[in-house]
């Protein structure tokens, strides 16, 4: 594979390594890996070993990953290489996450490695980019308009991704596809009562879209908050809207025990 040809221009990550003879090598741009326990969704407190790959195609301001989104850094790992990390840690289940990981064809080598292994494979996703894979649960976490990157909520402080996230940050074809090719969930990132009339006409989008079932009970309310400060603020608020509209809430049990220290 000609090594232009991998590079990645959407996350500015490329994936593309060439060994001592100069052949190109798989490899996937990895942020960290450790083992820790599920914090988000359905699959909350299993222990679980992560890998974050580095790298997006949206830049929510609110990013907890930041070092894979709005500073991408990482190191370029083979897929053997983080195999044999990800069995050192002896966890069944293992969380593929970002940063955006379906944005790497890398990704379903690796997945497909995982799963021949046994693995139960989780997928935190954006829903933005569909890919065939053994995913054992897509976790897709679409993107509301309220994570969008303004002027006056961009980290970096200049307003330039503002445009394009808007443009990129929901694309029904993906989210339908993954949605009848997988066990998912929908997890969307909740601030207040001004998140909900989005997502109720998401869901409707959606339903009319794909050709299998979302029931409410796969919809899950999460507080957006990266810190246990920020939390105290939005759980309690998103609790009372999940009540209220009859979807699930869950919990940032990561943020409640280690608040927002790295490989947690
Ligand atoms: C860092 S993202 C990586 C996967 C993928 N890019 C996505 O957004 O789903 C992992 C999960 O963290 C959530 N998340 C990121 N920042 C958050 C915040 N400040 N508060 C709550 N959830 C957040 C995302 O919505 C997603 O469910
Ligand atoms: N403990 C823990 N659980 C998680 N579930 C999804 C995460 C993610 O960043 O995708 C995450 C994470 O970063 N840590
Ligand atoms: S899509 Fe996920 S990784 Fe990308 S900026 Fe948003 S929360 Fe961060
Ligand atoms: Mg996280």
């Amino acid at each position: 594979m000609p090594v232009s040809d991998s590079i990645d221009f959407e996350s500015g990550v490329d994936t593309a390594v060439e060994d001592e003879a100069g052949n190109a090598t798989e490899r996937l741009p990895i942020n960290e890996l450790f083992h820790s326990l599920q914090g988000e969704g359905s699959l909350v407190g299993v222990p679980s070993t992560f890998i974050r790959t580095s790298g997006c195609n949206l830049r929510c301001w609110f990013c907890d990953s930041y070092h894979t989104s709005w500073e991408p850094t990482h190191t370029q790992l083979r897929i053997p290489e983080i195999v044999a990390e990800v069995e050192s840690h002896g966890t069944d289940h293992v969380v593929l996450t970002g940063g955006e990981p379906l944005l790497y064809d890398e990704s379903v080598a690796l997945l497909e490695a995982l799963d021949e292994r046994g693995y139960h494979t989780t997928v935190e996703t954006n829903g933005t980019i569909y890919r065939e894979a053994p995913i054992d649960l897509a976790s897709v976490s679409p993107k509301l308009e309220s994570s969008t990157p303004t002027p006056e909520r961009d980290p970096s402080g200049e307003g330039a991704w503002e445009e394009r996230h808007e443009t990129d940050r929901i694309d029904v074809e993906s989210l339908a596809r993954l949605v009848e090719a997988y066990e998912f969930q929908l997890k969307f990132v909740v601030t207040d009562a001004d998140d909900m009339p989005e997502i109720l006409a998401l869901l409707e989008t959606l339903r009319d879209a794909a050709e299998s079932p979302i029931r409410d009970d796969d919809v899950l309310l999460m507080p957006e908050g990266a810190t246990r400060e920020r939390l105290a603020e939005t759980r309690t608020r998103v609790a009372d809207l999940a009540m209220e509209y009859g979807f699930r809430y869950t919990p940032r049990l990561h943020v409640d025990l280690w608040n927002d220290a790295p490989e947690t």
